[in-house]
Formats: C-alpha cells, structure tokens, sequence
C-alpha cells in the first residue's frame, strides 16, 4: 500500500493506495469513527459490498444516497443532514463516504455543515473518484443555475483508495475518470501524457500496476497544488481545465446520466484546446494530439459527438457565466500553451467565446 500526504499544516491528511487497502485500513477507520459515525453510501456499491463494510465497520448507521448526479442536488443534502442528526453523529463524530464522486462531494457538503463541521472520511470506489474528487476538500451539491455552486472547502481527515472497487465499475464509468487522469497530464506533465498514450489499455483494463501508477501521479499532482493553493486563489484553478465548458455542456443536458462529467471533462478539454489555438496560444499539433488520444480511447471531444445535444451557442454561454472563477462579469478559462502546461487566462471577451461556440457547434464529429 502506497501512502501520499497532503501537507495542510494541522489539517494534513494522508491518501492510502492500494488494493486491499480498505480492510488493511482498518483500524485507522475504527478509530476516526469511535466517537458516533455514520456511513453514508451509494445504494450500487452498497448493494455490491455490504459485506466488506460490515467487516470493518461492524454496525455503524449506514445512510444510502440514489445513485447518479441527480443525487447532488438540495433535497438529497437535507434529507441526509437530517438522517445523520437522528443517527446521532456528533461533532467529534465522522461522516464516511462509500462511493464515487456524487457520494464524496454531497456526504462532504453534509459533514462540512453537519453541527457547523464534523469530520470527513472518504472511501472513493470509481476511478474518477479515486484520482481526484476524494481529494482536496471541494464538497458542493448541483443548483438550478449550475453545477457545484452550493458547497464549502472541507477537507477529509483520512481517503482510503482501494483499486480493488474498480472491478465492478462499467466501463463507461472506467472511461469518464480517466478523462480526469488525461486531465493531469494534458495541465502538468507532458511525460505522464506521453506515459497514457502508450499504457491506456492497460489502465482501461484494470491492470492493477498500471491502475495504482495513474492513481499515485494523479494524487501526488492533486496533493501538491492542494497543499499550495487550498482554496483556488491562484494555481488550483488548473485542475479546473476543461470544466468552465464541461459544466456547461452537464448543465444543459441535465443531471440524468446524458453525459457524464468525466465525458463533459474530455469534451471541455479538447474546447479549451482548440481555443487556445483559435487565440494563437498553443500549436494545432498539441490540440490535435490531446483529442486524438481522447477519442482513440472513446471520450467525446466534440459536441456533435453527443446524441441529441443540440444547445444554441448562446446558451452554453449564458451557462458558462455562471462559473464560479467568474469575476467582475468577466469570464476566466484554463487554457493550453502546450501538451503538459496549462495557464489562466483571465477577462476573456465573451463575443470571442461567442464565435468559437458557434464554429464548435458546426464541427463535424471525430
Ligand atoms: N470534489 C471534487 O474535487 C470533484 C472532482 C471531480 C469530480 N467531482 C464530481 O464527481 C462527480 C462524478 O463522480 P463519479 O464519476 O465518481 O460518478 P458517481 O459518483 O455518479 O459514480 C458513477 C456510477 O458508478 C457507480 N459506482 C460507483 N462505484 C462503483 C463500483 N465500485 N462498482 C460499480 N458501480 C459503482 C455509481 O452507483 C454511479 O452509478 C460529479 O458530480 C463531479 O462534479 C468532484
Ligand atoms: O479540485 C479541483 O480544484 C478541481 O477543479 C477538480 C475538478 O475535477 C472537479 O470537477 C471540481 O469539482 C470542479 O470544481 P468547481 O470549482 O469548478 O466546481
Ligand atoms: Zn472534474
């Protein structure tokens, strides 16, 4: 089992990695959870391993969230705040999430609040969870008006990531969280996209070494820039590349499933590239890489790619100015200068934008 720090003064915490870790944590869970606990967990992966639950936990309340995003939403925030006051998980107490990233960030939005703050542990179980979502704090639930505009930085006191999870996890659901591990080469490490290009299969095949090497460089990525810009003044705003498009496209075609956010994240990446090129910012070659290893694995990279998507440029504008690096009316994006180095672009002129939607919208599928 591999262990990464995230070094947040008297709030670090540590990552462990590894298959079978959950039942070699064990006791590192029993003792977060001594003081009254409670398990809230995705009714799937509940449904799948009860019994692994009950072997480390013995009969602590267990709250089940509906699966899907649709669970990130207001109603399910309340009705398990309220589970968790009846169950009586105390201030002292912790909320452990059983899940991917919908369980994470709603039973985290639920423990940053529950008696103003208890404490939070994460046991991610989709891929997508388990290189990014479990780790750094975010917690929100989805609104009307966007994805994530409701939610607080709480960070989790211990992640448990087990690879073992992944051997139940559809392979559509594989594929939408290693559009996030792309993420951290396509931002940071040029070597660790080229590393992609050549091991994809091998990873989308649950091969357990290549599993716990993109888990490890992707929590080891997502620790750094934590432990440096905790709540995105600055540098965290990179691993945001792709998103100010991708949520747009989540949000406009609602919380159903349609697409999955690490279908919107491949989609919004291969945008934010062909933008940066469309600026004179990066070289095609570098855009053309990215969607090309994107698509070679099947994620989306143009909107034409997904069925019955049909939004106006304007309203997936409208959508994008509800991001939350939004400032002063003004829009910022995370764009490319090339394979492995992202940057901020900040006050981007919305008629530009404008146009590069429509040109988007007439882009044929790959
Ligand atoms: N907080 C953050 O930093 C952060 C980062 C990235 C994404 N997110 C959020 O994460 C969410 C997406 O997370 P996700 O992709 O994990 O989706 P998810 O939580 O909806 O899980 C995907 C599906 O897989 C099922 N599942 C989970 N684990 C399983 C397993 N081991 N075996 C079989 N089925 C399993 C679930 O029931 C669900 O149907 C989005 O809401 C996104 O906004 C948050
Ligand atoms: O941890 C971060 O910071 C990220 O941006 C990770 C993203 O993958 C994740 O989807 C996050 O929830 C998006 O953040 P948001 O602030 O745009 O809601
Ligand atoms: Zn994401």
């Amino acid at each position: 089992m591999s262990k990464v720090r995230v070094g947040l003064g008297d709030r670090a915490y540590d990552i462990l990695i590894g298959s079978g870790a959950f039942q070699a944590a064990a006791g590192a869970l029993r003792t977060l959870t001594e003081k009254p606990s409670a398990i809230v967990a995705d009714e799937t992966v509940l449904g799948l391993y009860d019994g692994v639950l009950e072997a480390v936990f013995g009969e602590m309340p267990i709250i089940t969230l509906p699966s899907g995003e649709s669970a990130k939403s207001f109603a399910e925030y309340a009705r398990v705040s309220e589970e968790l006051l009846a169950a009586g998980v105390e201030r002292g107490g912790s909320v452990v999430a059983l899940g991917g990233g919908v369980t994470g960030d709603l039973a985290g939005f639920c423990a940053a609040t529950l008696r103003r703050g208890c404490k939070l542990v994460m046991v991610p179980t989709t891929l997508l969870s388990q290189v990014d979502s479990s780790v750094g704090g975010k917690t929100a639930v989805n609104t009307r008006a966007g994805k994530n505009l409701v939610g607080a930085f709480h960070q989790p006191s211990l992640v448990v990531i087990d690879t073992d999870f992944l051997a139940s996890l559809p392979p559509r659901e594989l594929l939408a969280g290693y559009a996030e591990v792309v993420k951290y080469g396509a931002l940071g490490d040029e070597s660790f996209f080229a590393w992609l290009e050549r091991h994809s299969g091998t990873v989308l095949a649950c091969e357990e070494e290549a599993l716990r090497h993109v888990i490890e460089t992707s929590c080891r990525m997502k620790a750094e820039v934590v432990a440096e810009d905790e709540r995105e003044a600055g540098r965290r705003a990179l691993l945001n590349l792709g998103h100010t498009f991708g949520h747009a496209v989540e949000a406009e075609a609602g919380y159903g499933g349609g697409v999955l956010h690490g279908e919107a994240v491949a989609l919004g990446m291969a945008m934010a590239a062909r933008f940066s090129v469309a600026r004179g910012l990066a070289a095609q070659a570098d855009a053309d890489r990215l969607e090309r290893h994107l698509a070679s694995v099947g994620l989306p990279t143009r909107l034409a790619a997904l069925n019955g998507f049909d939004a106006s440029a304007e309203t997936l504008l409208g959508h994008m100015m509800q991001d939350k690096k939004v400032e002063g009316g003004t829009l910022t994006l995370i764009l490319m200068r090339r394979l492995g180095e992202a940057f901020v672009a900040k006050d981007q002129d919305q008629r530009v934008v404008l146009e590069f939607l429509e040109k988007e919208r007439a882009l044929a599928p790959s």
